[in-house]
């Protein structure tokens, strides 16, 4: 069980070798990125990876890897269920690491396995990235490639998937609202988000509101 400070003493000297072995030290082995498509999983996961001087894993890419095939491509062939399937037994691989950022995508926690595996690991910070789904949808639409997501395809269904996910994000330790901000500013505020937000133990974020 985390105690409180050691998120915040993980990221006070983010980025140097020592942080991170300190961060081991503490017990804190991996953070998880979560929130709808277009939070910035993917993006500030990567940078705050850097940072930190750990590793970046995204579960799309792991999948895409694992599979020889891109996400739109196991919709196609094996449905939304399939690919469901695939987030929760790449998530369990993933979570024996150690120093490491993981974005998830969006529609993972919507799986109960991804949930249990998330609140059973105790010694991962998982952080909630939050904006409008407005903002959301718009970040995804200026992406190249923005025709190749299923999820945003499905026009229609976007707002109740939206709203039937907000709950399970909010299951999160720590949340960053990142609207109006730039990547480069949400990734100092998600580090200072971190700081200044000790918690008394890893519960999920609504135990603490
Ligand atoms: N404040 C912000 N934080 C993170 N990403 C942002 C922000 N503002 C705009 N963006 C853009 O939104 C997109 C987020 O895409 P991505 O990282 O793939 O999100 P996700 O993995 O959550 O679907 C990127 O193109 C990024 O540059
Ligand atoms: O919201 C979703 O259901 C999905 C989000 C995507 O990840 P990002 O949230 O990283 O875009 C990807 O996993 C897949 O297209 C399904
Ligand atoms: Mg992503």
């Amino acid at each position: 069980m985390l105690k409180s400070m050691q998120i915040p003493s993980l990221l006070a000297t983010a980025g140097s070798e020592r942080t991170a072995n300190g961060a081991q030290a503490s017990g804190l082995r991996a953070v998880v990125l979560t929130g709808f498509m277009g939070a910035g999983k993917t993006t500030l996961g990567r940078l705050l990876a850097a940072e930190l001087g750990w590793e970046f894993r995204d579960l799309d890419t792991e999948i895409a890897q694992d599979s020889g095939m891109t996400v739109a491509d196991i919709f196609r062939a094996e449905g939304e269920a399939g690919f469901r399937a695939r987030e929760m037994e790449m998530l369990a691989r993933l979570l024996r690491r150690e120093r490491m950022v993981l974005a998830l995508g969006g529609g993972a926690v919507e799986s109960e396995g991804v949930r249990e595996q998330l609140a059973a690991c105790k010694d991962a910070c998982v952080v909630y990235l939050s904006a409008p789904l407005e903002a959301l949808v718009q970040r995804c639409l200026e992406q190249p490639g923005a025709a190749e997501r299923p999820v945003l395809a499905d026009r229609e269904r976007l707002r109740s998937r939206w709203a039937a996910r907000l709950p399970y994000y909010e299951q999160a330790h720590l949340r960053l609202e990142t609207e109006g901000l730039s990547p480069a500013e949400s990734l100092q505020a998600l580090i200072a988000l971190v700081k200044q937000r000790p918690l008394p133990d890893n519960a999920p974020m609504s135990a603490h509101e």
